[in-house]
C-alpha cells in the first residue's frame, strides 16, 4: 500500500505513542492499540486486536478475532474520529455492503463470488484518552502490489483480464447503488484467504466512495484530483465523480499491469495534478495513437477495445459491463486462460501480442519518447528545467502539502516522488463531515461534457512532438541564469497566452542585453489568497523582491507604484480571473484563484 505520507512505520509498535497530526492538519494518524485490546462494537460485539496488518494513508489496519474465538480473519480498521475516509467508508459500508445485498446481486448476475467487502461490525472507542472510530472487516490477503513488485511491475495477461472483469463486477455493484470508487489500484485490491480464496479479488478502501452525478457536469473545485494521481480519471481531475471514471481508472492500471508505464508517469508529472490532467486528457483524446505508442508491438484487443469503449463513454451514461467483460473473457479464450481458479502471478512466455516480457517498445526510454509524442505540447514547458523552489517556500509548501499529502502508490514511492497523490475527500455531503479536507485547484469553465482548459489545446489527428525544445522562449530560459523561485505548491504551466518578460536593461549595472521571457500561469492549487513572489536574482544589494497580494485591485496598484518609488525594475502584475476558456472577461467565477501575469518592462 501506498505509505509515503504516513508519519509512522507500519510494522506494529510495542508502546503506544501520542497521536501525531499527520501529514495533514486535518487528517491524523491513529493511536497504536497494543495487541490484545479488545474493541467493543456498537452491537456489544467484541474484538481482540491481532498484530497490525497494514498502514494506510489515513489509518491503521489489525488483525482481529472475534472474543471467545481463535482465528484472526477480521480485521479492524481504525483512525481518529475527526478522519474524514474512515467515515465515509463507514457510511458506504453500512449503506451499501450488507451482505443480504451483496448476495442477491451475486444471485441475480449468476455470479459465484464478488470482491465486493462488507463490514462486520463498527464502533467507537478511546485509545489513548483519543477518540477513535473502528470498522471490522472480513480479513483478505495480499494485495497486488506484492505482485507487480515480484514481477518488474508486471501481471500475467491473463490474469489482468481476470482482474479485469472480477472488478467491473465490484464497479457494477457498486454502481448499481449509486457509487462510484474512484480509487482503484493494485494496493486496493487483495486476493481472498482460505480456500479457493485465491479466485477472487478484493476491492477495498471506499474512502473516497461517493456518489456519482446523474445531473449536468458541474467541476467542483472542492474535490479536484481527488484519487491516486497516476490513476485518478479526467473527470475526478475536476472534481466530478462518474461512472465512465472509474472503468478510465481501471484502464490505466490494466495498461500498467501489462506492463507499460503511463506517460504522466514517464514524464515524472505526477508533482503536478493539472499537468497529469492534461496529459490524461492527451491520452485519452487520441486513445488509439496513444495506445499503439505505450504497445509497440501490438494493442492487446481488449485493452484497446475498452479504453477506446470509456473514451467515449458520456458522464451519465450506464457503462455496458457486459459488453466490457465480453472484450476480457474473449481474450482469455484466446489466450486459453480458464476464468476460473486461483489468479495465477507467475508471468510465462509471452502468450500475445502485447508487450508483457520486456519488450524494447516498453523500456523506460522508449516509453518516453513515446509518450513524448502524444503529449500535449504545453506539458513540456523547459520552465521545469529552471525553476526551483526557494527555502522559505519550500517551508510554506510543506505546509501545504501536509494538507494534501496521502497516497502514493508504489510507483510514485519509487520514482521518489512527492508524496502529494492521493487527495482525500470531503465526508459524503449527505452526512456531518468530522474532518474536511479542501484541495484547490482553479475553477474550470463548466463544461457541457468535460471541461478541457483552454490552455491545454486538444490534439488534432496524430499528436505532434512536443515544440519544448524549440520554441525560442524555451530556448532562452535555458539559459542558467533564468530562473524563478517560487513556491512549488503554486504549479506553473506554459501557457500560449500570458507572458513575463523579464527585460535585463532595466539593470542598472553593466548588463548583457539578453532578454528573458517567461510564459506560464499559476494554477494555484488551493483555497487561499495568492501571495507572488517575483524575486529577481542578481547581485545581492539589488535583490528585489515583490510581493503581490492578488485579493484587491488596490493592492495590485500599490505593488506598482511602490516598485516604481523604490527604483526597482518595475514589475507589473496583472491578475485576472480565470475561466476554462481562458478568459478573462466572463464575470461571475471564482476570484479565488486567479491567473496572474507577471510582467517585469523598461518603466
Ligand atoms: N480487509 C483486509 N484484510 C487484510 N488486509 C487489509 C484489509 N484491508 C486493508 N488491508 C491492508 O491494509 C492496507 C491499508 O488498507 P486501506 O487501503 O484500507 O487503508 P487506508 O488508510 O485507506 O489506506 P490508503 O487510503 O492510504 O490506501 C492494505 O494495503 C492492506 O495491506
Amino acid at each position: 500500500m501506498p505509505r509515503v505520507a504516513k508519519p509512522k512505520a507500519a510494522a506494529p509498535a510495542k508502546k503506544a505513542v501520542p497521536a501525531k497530526k499527520a501529514k495533514s492538519k486535518l487528517y491524523k494518524m491513529p493511536e497504536k492499540v497494543k495487541e490484545g485490546t479488545v474493541f467493543t462494537d456498537l452491537a456489544k460485539g467484541q474484538w481482540r486486536i491481532g498484530p497490525s496488518i497494514g498502514v494506510g494513508g489515513f489509518g491503521e489496519i489489525y488483525a482481529a478475532c472475534k472474543v471467545g474465538e481463535k482465528n484472526y480473519d477480521a480485521v479492524v480498521k481504525c483512525e481518529p474520529h475527526g478522519n474524514g475516509p474512515l467515515f465515509v467508508e463507514m457510511h458506504f459500508y453500512l449503506r451499501n455492503a450488507k451482505l443480504e445485498d451483496i448476495k442477491q446481486f451475486m444471485q441475480k448476475n449468476g455470479l459465484k463470488s464478488l470482491g465486493m467487502p462488507y463490514i462486520l461490525a463498527n464502533g467507537s472507542v478511546d485509545v489513548n484518552g483519543e477518540k477513535h472510530r473502528f470498522i471490522v472487516m472480513p480479513r483478505y490477503g495480499s494485495d497486488l502490489t506484492k505482485f507487480l513488485e515480484q514481477n518488474g511491475k508486471r501481471l500475467p495477461e491473463g490474469t489482468v483480464y481476470r482482474l479485469a472483469i472480477q472488478m467491473l463486477d465490484v464497479f457494477q455493484y457498486m454502481h448499481s447503488n449509486g457509487y462510484v470508487h474512484a480509487d482503484l489500484k493494485a494496493a486496493n485490491i487483495l486476493l481472498g484467504l482460505g480456500k479457493g480464496g485465491a479466485a477472487q479479488a478484493y476491492l477495498v478502501d471506499f474512502g473516497l466512495a461517493s456518489h456519482f452525478v446523474t445531473g449536468d457536469f458541474k467541476p467542483d473545485p472542492k474535490k479536484m484530483h481527488n484519487g491516486t494521481i497516476e490513476y485518478t480519471s479526467r473527470d475526478a481531475h475536476l472534481g466530478v465523480p462518474t461512472r465512465r471514471a472509474d472503468l478510465e481508472i481501471l484502464g490505466y492500471n490494466l495498461i500498467e499491469w501489462l506492463g507499460a508505464e503511463l506517460p504522466w508517469v514517464t514524464q515524472k508529472l505526477l508533482d503536478v495534478p493539472l499537468k497529469v490532467q492534461k496529459a490524461k486528457e492527451a491520452f485519452m483524446d487520441n486513445i488509439g495513437e496513444s495506445l499503439k505508442s505505450l504497445f509497440p508491438k501490438g494493442v492487446p484487443p481488449p485493452i484497446g477495445d475498452f479504453m477506446k469503449y470509456v473514451s467515449k463513454l458520456t458522464h451519465k451514461q450506464e457503462p455496458d459491463y457486459d459488453k466490457c467483460r465480453s472484450w476480457f473473457s474473449s481474450a482469455l479464450k484466446q489466450l486459453k486462460v480458464p476464468n476460473s481458479g486461483d489468479l495465477d502471478f507467475k508471468l510465462k512466455a509471452q502468450t500475445s501480442s502485447n508487450n508483457n516480457l520486456s519488450p524494447p517498445g516498453t523500456s523506460k526510454a522508449a516509453t518516453a519518447r513515446k509518450a513524448r509524442k502524444i503529449d500535449s505540447p504545453v506539458l513540456n514547458s523547459s520552465l521545469d528545467e529552471e525553476i526551483s523552489a526557494s527555502e522559505e517556500d519550500e517551508e510554506e509548501d510543506k505546509s501545504y502539502r501536509k494538507k494534501t499529502a496521502k497516497k502514493v502508490t508504489p510507483s510514485a514511492r519509487n520514482a521518489k516522488v512527492s508524496p502529494l497523490k492521493r487527495v482525500a475527500p470531503a465526508p459524503a455531503a449527505e452526512s456531518s463531515p468530522p474532518g474536511r479536507k479542501r484541495v484547490k485547484t482553479e475553477p474550470k469553465s463548466t463544461p457541457k461534457e468535460r471541461a478541457t482548459p483552454k490552455t491545454s489545446p486538444k490534439p488534432k489527428g496524430t499528436p505532434k512532438a512536443s515544440p519544448k525544445p524549440q520554441t525560442p522562449t524555451a530556448a532562452r530560459l535555458r539559459t542558467p541564469n533564468a530562473k524563478i523561485n517560487f513556491s512549488p505548491s503554486i504549479s506553473l504551466r506554459g501557457r500560449p497566452g500570458g507572458k513575463t518578460v523579464i527585460n535585463d536593461d532595466l539593470t542598472p549595472q553593466p548588463r548583457s542585453k539578453k532578454t528573458y521571457e517567461f510564459n506560464f500561469e499559476l494554477d494555484v492549487s488551493m483555497d487561499a489568497n495568492v501571495i507572488v513572489n517575483v524575486k529577481r536574482k542578481k547581485k545581492e544589494e539589488q535583490d528585489k523582491a515583490t510581493a503581490v497580494d492578488s485579493r484587491t485591485p488596490s493592492s495590485r496598484s500599490a505593488l506598482a507604484s511602490s516598485s516604481n518609488e523604490q527604483g526597482s525594475p518595475v514589475t507589473r502584475v496583472n491578475l485576472r480571473k480565470v475561466n476554462g476558456h481562458g478568459d478573462s472577461s466572463t464575470p461571475g467565477r471564482s476570484p479565488r484563484t486567479p491567473a496572474v501575469t507577471v510582467r517585469k518592462y523598461q518603466g
